[in-house]
């Protein structure tokens, strides 16, 4: 196994990846196996360039050579065609500003996100939870990625905004968010830049659900700002009692606006994707399921699960953790260089793409012994110790690492466990599952059957 502790002279392997053609590159391997091309390409070094049509693109393999990537935020800072892209949807938050603007931004949201916060949002999270696994009937088979989406949809929507409008938020969010995460990874990935100006049926409905989910923001924030509530204790509170430190600066109703809209895509999909992935896997590994409802049951004794529960869930926590480790959400990001700079011997020029993709990370043999076995107990504390630091980025890291991990994870491991304590998720014999790479690693449609524990 790889350590992170290497010599400073440490010789890193360089390669190109294979497969490519004269004029696209890799592009067309990216664009119909992205998962399997970027898979194999650890195998052939410690920084892998490769080229999506005219332009190089880097891919560091190496635990420390994406820590160098994560950690320099100034240096590679979030940019390039995808996040020009990004702006018009999410405007100037969290993952589309700028390094220097960014530091601002962080010190301002961060306190939606302290954990005396995060214990008030996992009242929405209980309720919910609890909710979601008391609607179901016995033996009638539920699409588990739909239903993970509108739970995740109810629990961030109500932790954002904790108003009497929250259902019809909820409601809003649950119809328009799918269709602009859809349209905005069409856009994305449109080397074009085209796409999005065609009068098609699919950029009218994105266009109208873009447009509804900014008004359902800007309702919100004018809400907020007629009544006098002062703290409600959801995250919209936080974002205007917010004060800069450095600078005693707070934010605009846009500034706000904008962080709404980061939270809700980044939020929802990934937990759901997450949660999915984990029934899917659970579905597969009796012994786990096993394990799981062992727990669920010891810790709880047939009540729905509470906050204060979250530390003794720990074999439920892992399970999402090793969720993660296979399917992480965030299976790709990037990062632009902003200056010249030099990583792992090699000079990059201003402007360059490096990709960061934990999915290729989580599955490298060299990381993870047997990655394909959804193995929990990895992450038991004895166990976790001899990952390799820097190996197991499904929240990313450095300066960006996500907001909302803690967020996530108590919304998880609050899910597994009331549903769990209910019920058993059967597989349907013969469902075929791949995993697709879109703007999250979602799963498509998941049929199981609950049945009554
Ligand atoms: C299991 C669930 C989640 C996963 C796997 C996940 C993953 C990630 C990753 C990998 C990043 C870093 C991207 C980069 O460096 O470019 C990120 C950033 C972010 N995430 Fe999450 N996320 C999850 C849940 C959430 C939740 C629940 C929220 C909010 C309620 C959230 C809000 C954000 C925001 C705002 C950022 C940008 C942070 C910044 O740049 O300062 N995420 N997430």
């Amino acid at each position: 196994m790889r350590t992170a502790q290497q010599p400073a002279t440490r010789h890193w392997r360089h390669a190109v990846a294979p497969g490519g053609l004269p004029l696209a590159g890799h592009a067309l391997l990216m664009a119909r196996k992205p998962l399997q091309f970027l898979a194999s390409l650890p195998a052939h070094g410690d920084l892998v360039e490769l080229r999506l049509g005219p332009r190089p693109v880097y891919l560091p393999c190496h635990p420390e050579l994406i820590q160098q990537v994560l950690v320099n935020a100034r240096v590679y800072d979030t940019g390039g065609p995808v996040k020009e892209k990004a702006k018009p949807i999410l405007g100037n938050g969290l993952i589309t500003s700028d390094w220097a603007d960014h530091r601002r931004q962080r010190r301002l949201v961060q306190p939606a996100f302290h954990t005396a916060r995060i214990a008030k949002y996992a009242e929405v999270m209980e309720r919910e939870c609890e909710a979601e696994s008391t609607a179901w009937t016995a033996r009638r088979p539920i699409d588990v990625s739909h239903e993970m989406l509108a739970l995740t949809a109810r629990v961030t929507a109500r932790a954002l905004f904790s108003t009497n409008m929250a259902p019809h938020a909820v409601a809003e969010i649950q119809h328009c968010l799918p269709i602009v995460v859809e349209g905005a990874y069409r856009q994305a990935i449109d080397p074009t830049g085209l796409l999005a100006k065609l009068p098609l049926a699919a950029n009218r409905r994105f266009d109208d659900a873009l447009a509804r989910l900014n008004q359902l923001i800007d309702r919100m924030i004018d809400d907020y700002r007629a009544s006098d509530d002062g703290d409600r204790g959801d995250v919209l509170s936080a974002l205007f009692a917010a004060q800069d430190d450095e600078t005693g600066g707070t934010m605009s109703d846009q500034e706000i606006h904008d962080q709404v809209m980061t939270l809700l895509l980044a939020g929802i999909e990934t937990t759901a994707s997450a949660l999915t992935w984990a029934w899917f896997l659970l579905g597969r590994n009796p012994r786990a399921e096993a394990a799981l409802h062992a727990e669920v049951d010891e810790v709880l004794g047939g009540r729905a699960p509470a906050y204060a529960d979250v530390p003794r869930l720990a074999y439920t926590q892992r399970v999402f953790s090793e969720a993660l480790r296979l399917f992480p959400p965030a299976w790709l990001f990037t990062r632009t260089t902003t200056e010249t700079t030099e990583l792992g011997g090699r000079r990059l020029p201003p402007a360059s793409d490096v990709l960061i993709s934990p999915y290729v990370l989580h599955r490298d043999p060299a990381l993870f012994p047997r990655p394909e076995s959804f193995d929990p107990d990895r992450w038991l504390p004895e166990r976790a110790k001899e990952v390799t630091r820097g190996s197991y980025l499904p929240f990313g890291g450095g300066s960006r690492k996500c907001i909302g991990d803690v967020f996530g994870m108590t919304e998880a491991t609050l899910a597994l466990a009331a549903i769990a304590g209910r019920w058993r998720m059967r597989p349907i014999p013969g469902t075929k599952i791949r995993p697709r790479p879109q703007m999250s690693l979602t799963a498509g449609p998941l049929r199981m059957i609950p049945e009554p524990r």
